[in-house]
């Protein structure tokens, strides 16, 4: 039984894929795994395009209680769902999110957000008008180790931050996948940017653009440059540096689905030090703090790896944000709110223009 302090926010689930399942998975663990005893979760329905898709995935991950439908219109006329989670390819974000926001749902969805940012600025639009939540699933935002390193960033105590070097790639061995397959089919905005950039762009986020000196303010300068696969043509390698003036720092970003994350994946690179993240750098459980003897020096004179764990993938600690927003009656996050993911997208745009990456016709519902 619940105590009745205990918000239970009732999700329903669009796409019964891959990442709805982690999803679900984590969302359907003991709260009080994570020592969370305000908020909690329940599948209420899951949606797929084939009844019986969204049918096995409930036998498989959800109670028998949760609901199936065979369409994406029918979850969001659920009366019994307060949050949409949106866990389909990327060019279908917009269509699935405006649906839902619509409908009057609020709405957590996949990352990354939209194909661009005016399909983003679309969706900020509706949602206000509907008087509705919305949020990326930037889960990596929310993870206990996120905010340890955001707070020694923050804190200053290793001096001021000067670089953030991140990347994220995978070796998703597209000689022998389908040319269909999301990460390689233009239909579905493949390649590396769309699909692993948002996770080195929200270490330069949380570093650089929400830093206190830097004070929200988006990057001055943005330079990409892609590698594209001749495969389908979309980037296998991406590469993107954001300079932030106010700060005096800058993002050295990139992403690729044709080899693995190096080690570290991140390195923060202070005056007085480093911070070195070890991979995943969507979801780390350890990383490196380093000391110079004086500011500049570059001469390590103390080491040490932290490691912060937790129970579950990681998924979870996004989820507890939409239900404690939906309970407090907020329609963003503040820890990744709306303008953030419009910043994203805006440097997605731009080192999708730079490096010549053009959808193909009709994939951009808005432009
Ligand atoms: N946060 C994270 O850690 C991760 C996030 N992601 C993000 O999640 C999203 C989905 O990725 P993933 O779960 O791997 O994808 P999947 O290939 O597993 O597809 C997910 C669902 O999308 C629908 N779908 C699949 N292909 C198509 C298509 N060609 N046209 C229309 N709908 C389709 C299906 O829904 P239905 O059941 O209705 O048929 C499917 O079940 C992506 O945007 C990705 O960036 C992915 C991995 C990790
Ligand atoms: O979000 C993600 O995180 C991990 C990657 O391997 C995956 O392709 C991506 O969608």
């Amino acid at each position: 039984m619940s105590s009745p302090e205990i918000f239970t926010l009732r999700w329903g689930i669009i796409g019964a894929g891959s990442i709805s399942s982690s999803f679900v998975k984590d969302a359907l663990l003991d709260p009080k795994t994570r020592n969370v005893t305000d908020v909690q979760h329940t599948i209420a329905a899951v949606a797929s395009r084939d009844v019986k898709r969204a049918q096995e995935f409930i036998d498989k991950y959800c109670k028998p209680s949760t609901v199936a439908y065979g369409s994406y219109e029918e979850i969001v006329a659920d009366k019994n769902i307060d949050a949409v989670y949106i866990g389909t390819p990327h060019t279908h974000h917009y269509a699935n999110a405006r649906l839902a926001l619509e409908a009057g749902k609020n709405v957590l969805c996949e990352k990354p957000f939209t194909s661009n940012a005016a399909e983003l600025r679309s969706l900020i639009e509706i949602a206000k008008k509907h008087n509705v939540f919305l949020m990326e699933a930037l889960w990596t935002r929310f993870l206990p180790i996120s905010q340890e390193i955001k707070k020694i960033t923050d804190s200053g105590e290793l001096g001021d931050i000067r670089v953030v070097h991140a990347d994220l790639s995978g070796d998703f061995d597209v000689d022998h996948i389908p040319k269909t397959h999301r990460i390689l089919d233009p239909q579905l905005g493949g390649g590396a940017l769309l699909d692993l950039g948002p996770y080195p762009i929200i270490w330069a986020m949380m570093c650089l653009y929400e830093h206190p000196k830097n004070a929200l303010v988006a990057p001055d300068h943005i330079a990409g440059t892609m590698l594209k696969t001749p495969l389908t043509g979309v980037d296998a390698s991406t590469s993107f540096s954001l300079t932030f003036s106010k700060l005096e720092a800058q993002a050295i970003l990139s992403c690729s689905i044709t080899l693995p994350s190096p080690n570290p994946a991140v390195t923060i690179r202070y005056r007085n030090g480093n911070v070195l993240i070890h991979p995943p750098p969507y979801a780390p459980r350890s990383y490196t703090v380093q000391w110079f003897d004086k500011p500049g020096s570059g001469k390590i004179v103390k080491e040490e790896k932290r490691e912060v764990t937790w129970v579950g993938g990681g998924w979870h600690f996004q989820a507890d944000e939409v239900a404690r927003c939906v309970r407090d009656g907020k329609k963003e996050s503040d820890a990744w709110s709306l303008d953030k993911s419009l910043v994203v997208m805006n440097v997605f745009d731009k080192v999708r223009e730079q490096g010549g990456y053009k959808f193909p016709e009709g994939v951009e519902q808005v432009v």
